[in-house]
C-alpha cells in the first residue's frame, strides 16, 4: 500500500512539476517588477512568460529604398544620395526603445522574458552607478552566458571577478603597441590578395562590388592570422569551422530570457556544440605543436603561449582550454566588428568624397608612396578622426551588457541584485543633447580638438565599452582600420550604386542589411 502511496505521490508531482516551476518564475519576477517600482524604476508592462519580447520583435517597416536616380552625373548622383540617406538611425534600429523612451525617459525597466533589464541611455546615471568601487558590483549577465558559450566559451568577454583579472592580467601584454607592429605584414598579405580579387573583377566587367560581405571576410582572415595563424592547415579548417558556427547560431532561435527556452532548439543546439567541440580539439593540436617548435610565432597565441612559459608562476598561467576559449574570444569579438567599422567607412567616404579625397592626400603626405609601417599610422590623423566619427554614427558595437552582482543604492535608484543593465551606445551617439543640433551630420573634424568629439559628458562617447573592461582589441583593430582603408584608397575610388539600400539593422552587431554595394574605380 505504501509503495502505491509513494508512486501515487511521485506521478503526481510530475503532473504538477510545471506548473509548480511555472508559479515561481511568475511569482519571483512579479515580486522583482513590484521591487524595482517601489524604487522609481517604472517601464513597459510586461507579460508572461514572454515580458516585453512580443512588442520587441514586432515587424519593422522597411526603409524605402533610394528611387532610382536620374541624374546624368556621377557627382549629382553622390549628391542626391547623400542627401537622402539619413544617420539618423536609433529609431530605425530600436523602435521599441525610442517608443519607450519618450514615455519612461532616459532610464527605465524592461523584460526579456522573465529577466528584468535596465535601460540606460543616460551618461550621468551610467557613471552613478558604475564609478569607482561600484564598478566591481557589475558582471556580465548570466542570461547570455549560456546563449553564446560555444563562441566564447570562457573567454575573457564572458567571465567576471578575480578569474576576469587574472585573464586579463595574462592577455593584456600580447596587445602592446610591439607585438602589434609585427602583424602590420600579414594584414598587408590579406588585403593585397583582396584588393588584386577586386581588380580582377572590375577588368572583368563587375559594375559594383559588396564591400561589406568581401570586408568582412578578410577582416576574419586577418584575425584568425593574428589570433592563431591561419596559414597553416589546421588553422585553415579551424576557421572555416568558426565561420559556420557564427552562421548556426545566429539561426537559432533568441528567445533570451524566456524560461527554458535553450530547450526550444535541440538540433540547433547538438550540432553548435559538436562544431564547437572540433574546433576545440583543432585549436588543442595547434597548442600541441606549437609547443614543440623553438620559434615563438608573432600571433596572440604565439604570445600567449610565450608567456605561459614552465617557469610562470600557476596564476600567471592559461590552462590549455583558458587559451582555447581566449583565441574564440579574439576571433569573434575581433573580425566582425573591425569589419563593419571599414564596411562603414567605406560607405560613407562613397558618400563624401571630400572626405575619401582628404584622406588619400594625408596617406600620400606621410607615406610618400612607401608601404606603411609602424611609425607612419600615428600620422594619419584625418583618418583618425574619420575612425572616430565612423565609431560614434554606425557603433558596430551597438549596446553594452552588465548585471549587477549585489544590491545597488544610489541617490534615488536602488538597483536589485541580479538586474541586467542594457546601455544603448546607439542612443548616446545620436543624442542631441550630448552632441548639439548636428548630431546627425557626418563630421570628422569634431574631434579634431577633442578625443570625445565635443560630447558634453565623458560617457557618452562609448565605442568600446567602458572602465576596466573596456575593449582589449581596439589598437589591433585601430590599427587594421588604418592599413586596409589605406591600401583600399591607394587603389580605388568609389561611389556608392543606386541599388544601395540603406537600412541599418542589429544582429548582435550593428549592419548593413542588404550590403553595401560600391562601384569601384581603379585609380592606375
Ligand atoms: C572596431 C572594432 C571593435 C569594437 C567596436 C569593439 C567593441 C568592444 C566593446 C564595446 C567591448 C566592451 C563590451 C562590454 O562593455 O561589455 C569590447 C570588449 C572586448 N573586445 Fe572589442 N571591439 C573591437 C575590436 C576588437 C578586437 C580586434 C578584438 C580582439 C582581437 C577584441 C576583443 C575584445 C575582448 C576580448 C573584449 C572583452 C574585454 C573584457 O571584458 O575585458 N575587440 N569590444
Amino acid at each position: 500500500m505504501e509503495e502505491y502511496f509513494g508512486l501515487l505521490m511521485g506521478v503526481l508531482f510530475l503532473l504538477f512539476l510545471p506548473g509548480l516551476v511555472i508559479t515561481y518564475f511568475w511569482i519571483s519576477s512579479s515580486m522583482l517588477r513590484f521591487q524595482l517600482r517601489r524604487n522609481g524604476l517604472d517601464g513597459p508592462q510586461p507579460s508572461f512568460p514572454l515580458g516585453n519580447l512580443m512588442e520587441m520583435y514586432k515587424k519593422v517597416a522597411m526603409l524605402p529604398p533610394h528611387p532610382p536616380t536620374t541624374s546624368s552625373s556621377e557627382e549629382e548622383e553622390v549628391e542626391s544620395c547623400s542627401s537622402q540617406i539619413s544617420h539618423d538611425i536609433h529609431s530605425t534600429v530600436f523602435p521599441y526603445f525610442a517608443r519607450w523612451r519618450k514615455i519612461y525617459g532616459k532610464a527605465f525597466i524592461y523584460w526579456l522574458g522573465t529577466e528584468p533589464f535596465l535601460y540606460i541611455e543616460d551618461p550621468e546615471i551610467l557613471k552613478k552607478i558604475t564609478s569607482g568601487k561600484l564598478g566591481q558590483k557589475w558582471g556580465k549577465p548570466d542570461v547570455f552566458k549560456h546563449d553564446r558559450k560555444p563562441m566564447f566559451g570562457t573567454g575573457l568577454v564572458m567571465i567576471d571577478g578575480d578569474n576576469w583579472a587574472r585573464h586579463r592580467n595574462i592577455i593584456a601584454p600580447a596587445f602592446s603597441t610591439t607585438n602589434l607592429n609585427k602583424m602590420i605584414a600579414m594584414m598587408e598579405h590579406s588585403t593585397t590578395k583582396m584588393l588584386q580579387e577586386w581588380i580582377n573583377q572590375v577588368r572583368k566587367g563587375a559594375n559594383e562590388i559588396d564591400v561589406e560581405k568581401e570586408i568582412t571576410m578578410n577582416a576574419a582572415e586577418i584575425i584568425a592570422m593574428t589570433s592563431f595563424g591561419i596559414s597553416q592547415e589546421k588553422g585553415k579548417e579551424v576557421f572555416q569551422k568558426l565561420q559556420a558556427m557564427q552562421i548556426l547560431l545566429f539561426k537559432k532561435n533568441r528567445l533570451v530570457g524566456v524560461p527554458f527556452s535553450k530547450f526550444f532548439s535541440p538540433k540547433q543546439s547538438y550540432k553548435a556544440w559538436k562544431l564547437g567541440k572540433e574546433i576545440d580539439e583543432l585549436l588543442f593540436d595547434i597548442i600541441s605543436s606549437r609547443k614543440k617548435e623553438d620559434r615563438v610565432q608573432d600571433d596572440l597565441l604565439g604570445l600567449l603561449l610565450a608567456g605561459n612559459e614552465e617557469e610562470a608562476r600557476d596564476e600567471k598561467k592559461l590552462t590549455r582550454r583558458e587559451l582555447v576559449d581566449e583565441c574564440k574570444t579574439f576571433f569573434f569579438g575581433g573580425h566582425e566588428t573591425t569589419g563593419l567599422a571599414l564596411t562603414w567607412t567605406l560607405l560613407l567616404l562613397a558618400l563624401y568624397p571630400e572626405w575619401q579625397k582628404l584622406l588619400r592626400e594625408e596617406i600620400m603626405e606621410v607615406s610618400e608612396g612607401r608601404p606603411l609601417n609602424s611609425d607612419m599610422l600615428p600620422k594619419l590623423i584625418k583618418m583618425g578622426w574619420v575612425w572616430n566619427e565612423v565609431l560614434r554614427l554606425y557603433s558596430p558595437a551597438p549596446n553594452s551588457l552588465r548585471q549587477a552582482t549585489e544590491e545597488i543604492v544610489i541617490d534615488e535608484i536602488t538597483v536589485a541584485k541580479g538586474t541586467n543593465m542594457w546601455i544603448d551606445v546607439v542612443g548616446m551617439h545620436h543624442d542631441k543633447d550630448l552632441w548639439g543640433d548636428d548630431v546627425n551630420e557626418f563630421k570628422p573634424e569634431r574631434f579634431k580638438d577633442s578625443i570625445n568629439g565635443g560630447c558634453k559628458h565623458r560617457m557618452g562617447y562609448l565605442p568600446f565599452g567602458f572602465g576596466g573592461r573596456i575593449c582589449i582589441g581596439r589598437n589591433l583593430s585601430l590599427m587594421e582600420y588604418k592599413i586596409v582603408l589605406s591600401l583600399i584608397l591607394c587603389k580605388f575610388t568609389m561611389s556608392i550604386s543606386p541599388t544601395y539600400v540603406h537600412s541599418p539593422r542589429i544582429m548582435l552587431s550593428l549592419r548593413p542589411s542588404q550590403g553595401v554595394p560600391l562601384i569601384l574605380h581603379p585609380l592606375e
